[in-house]
């Protein structure tokens, strides 16, 4: 079971906001789906949901084409959340389950478990209007997933939440996971997205400038990272060849560097200049390769 997208563009008039996007997302597998502000994230799900038509391309689930009439397969938490605000929740979660093909006793059935699950039995009967922000965003999300999409899609789900129900979500999106669902993430917290997401594609300005397993990924930006702590004066380094920045922390300094050869050198030269007390070549972090390949940080 897999959603393709296959050389997709998308242009409003002059606008070209996706620019031959193409992905795969297989069963249980999350892709973190990253981008600045106006990169084409959620053109690419309105896409995907088939309220909005594109301009080439295809997209597929399982090789048949994909769209608004395959709502029972789909799930999607909006980045904007949209629910009644005086209508009670099982009346509102029973009226979507059905949109999407499920009878009302299974999905008041469902609708019970995931409360349970949640921990909020008591919010059935009260109308969406009488909870916080916070819990309004859990009926929302069991409004993506009380039909068990084989697909969801899920834009920036942990916003607004507190971290105990961040991780009460968590959990339930890599159960989901688990349990077969392909699903697309949506955040611009990194931290999320490597915690939760071996898949990646970093969207900028339409075009696909990342895309793979987040291991490989890594492996390929290489470490460009160094951390020296020492008892003599590093300042030297900021013009050393192949370090592009020099910041000076409280018991040394953290450097970008071109390349791991660079590391190599300094630490050689550094060499009876006096006590090293750590020198770490680290991981990149999400963030970096952000940095690098998008030109901007979300942090
Ligand atoms: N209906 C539309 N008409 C014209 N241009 C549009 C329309 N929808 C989106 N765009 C343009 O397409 C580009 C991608 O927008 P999109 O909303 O997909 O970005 P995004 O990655 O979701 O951004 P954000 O993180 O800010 O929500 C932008 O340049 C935007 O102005």
């Amino acid at each position: 079971m897999t959603l393709k997208l296959e050389n997709v563009s998308k242009r409003f008039g002059s606008t070209i906001a996706i620019d031959h996007l193409s992905i795969e997302i297989p069963e249980k597998e999350m892709v973190g789906f990253l981008g600045g502000n106006g990169a084409g994230k959620t053109t690419t799900f309105r896409m995907i949901l088939g309220l909005l038509d594109m301009t080439e391309g295809a997209i597929t689930w399982n090789d048949a084409p994909i769209g608004y009439d395959r709502s029972d397969l789909i799930g999607y938490l909006p980045e904007e959340r949209g629910l009644y605000p005086k209508q009670k929740v099982w009346e509102q979660l029973v009226y979507l389950a059905k949109l999407r093909g499920m009878n009302k006793r299974t999905a008041l059935t469902e609708l019970e478990g995931w409360l349970q699950r949640f921990d909020v039995p008591e919010y059935k009967n009260k109308k969406v209007e009488e909870l916080s922000k916070g819990n309004q965003q859990k009926i929302q999300f069991i409004s993506a997933v009380i039909h068990k999409p084989n697909l969801l899609i899920l834009d920036e789900p942990f916003s607004g939440l507190d971290p105990i129900n961040v991780e009460l979500m968590k959990q339930a999106v890599v159960d989901l996971k688990n349990e077969g669902t392909s699903i697309v993430f949506s955040s611009h917290r990194m931290d999320h997205v490597e915690e939760l997401c071996n898949h990646l594609c970093i969207l900028h300005e339409g075009k696909p400038v990342v895309h793979g397993k987040l291991k490989d990924i890594k492996r390929s930006f290489g470490k460009k990272k160094v951390i020296v702590h020492a008892d003599f004066p590093l300042e030297f380094l900021k013009q050393y060849a192949g370090v592009r920045q020099y910041k000076s922390v409280m018991e040394g300094c953290e450097l970008q560097i071109e390349n791991e050869a660079v590391a190599e050198d300094i630490f050689t030269d550094l060499n009876g200049k006096g006590f090293v007390r750590k020198f770490e070549l680290e991981e990149p972090s999400l963030n970096d390769i952000f940095i690098e390949k998008a030109g901007a940080s979300y942090e």
